[in-house]
């Protein structure tokens, strides 16, 4: 299996923020979220994976090249939709997709304009006159249109309502059917992630905190709940320990749970992403670090 990005022993700063000793690699042929707190990394890692950032050290490769002696080859294979702006507004759609396009020699017009229709935004539109959403769009249209291999975006599902978001996804999931393609994007909409994504790249407290399945991270966690009476805290490295009306509610490691640790009155349950964020990053305000 191809490794279309791959960190070996890499810092990364921004400002004072620095992300060290990432090690890490995305599988081609999948869709991999990345989660994490607000301010804990996310478009910082983007930004070096574009290489808009440099490593302080370490090594980024991008489909195993690097952007040293590959960097225009390396950014033709890679769509990108940013967060912001950064088209011209005073352009219409097709004025801003010609100057899109001729940075690109593999642009599909035909693919362009089929998403174009799908999404219902007219060609003499001018991109001032575009709301949040059709921005969107029009910036997933430009970066399918010259067929990457990998597809990055940075919270692209934000301030999207449902049925957008919905749409988006299922996009996303026909775009990589063919197992050539590969998909990377950033959100803190994780409903998204457990509908959509393969794999998941946890950022957290200055760190990766976690890089793998969905499966493995969902499974490597379960939410015990029960009366406050009967917590044994110090049996237990529960994180982001909570008391609730009914009791305390926290998140373990799976590896200390068998079957018949937690008998009635306890409830063991599967997290959700959200529960896996919440509670490991209250851990680190609570007690000990998680493993
Ligand atoms: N140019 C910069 N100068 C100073 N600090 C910076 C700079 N760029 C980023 N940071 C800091 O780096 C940290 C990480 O920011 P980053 O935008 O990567 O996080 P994020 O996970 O994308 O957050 P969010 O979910 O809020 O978008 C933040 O604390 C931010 O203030």
């Amino acid at each position: 299996m191809m490794r279309v990005v791959e960190f070996r022993q890499c810092s990364v700063s921004s400002g004072d923020f620095a992300l060290r000793e990432l090690n890490f690699h995305v599988e081609s042929g999948y869709i991999t979220g990345l989660i994490g707190p607000n301010g804990a990394g996310k478009t910082t890692l983007i930004r070096s994976i574009m290489n808009m950032i440099r490593p302080k050290a370490g090594e980024v490769l991008l489909f195993g090249q690097s952007y040293r002696e590959h960097e225009r080859e390396i950014k033709r294979r890679i769509g990108f939709v940013y967060d912001e702006d950064f088209y011209y507004n005073h352009l219409s759609i097709r004025e801003m997709k010609k100057i899109i396009a001729s940075f690109y020699p593999t642009w599909n017009d035909a693919v362009f304009q089929q998403h174009l229709q799908q999404f219902g935004l007219p060609e003499r539109k001018k991109i001032r006159d575009l709301s949040k959403g059709m921005k969107t769009k029009f910036a997933l249209a430009a970066a399918l249109a010259h067929e990457p291999e990998l597809l990055i975006m940075d919270e692209p599902t934000s301030g999207l309502d449902p049925v957008f978001r919905r749409e988006i996804l299922s996009i996303l999931s026909a775009y990589i059917r063919d197992g050539s393609k590969s998909v990377l994007f950033s959100t803190h909409i994780s409903t998204d992630l457990e509908r959509i994504a393969d794999y998941i790249l946890y950022m957290g407290r200055g760190r990766l905190q976690f890089c793998g399945t969905k499966e493995e991270l969902l499974e490597s966690y379960v939410l015990v709940k029960g009366p406050l009476a009967l917590l044994q805290a110090d049996r237990f490295p529960f994180q982001g320990l909570r008391q609730t009306a009914l009791g305390f509610e926290a998140l373990l490691s799976k590896q200390y749970v068998s079957a018949d640790t937690f008998e009635s009155p306890f409830i063991v349950e599967k997290p959700s992403l959200d529960d896996i964020i919440v509670y490991t990053q209250e851990g680190s305000r609570n007690g000990p670090a998680a493993s």
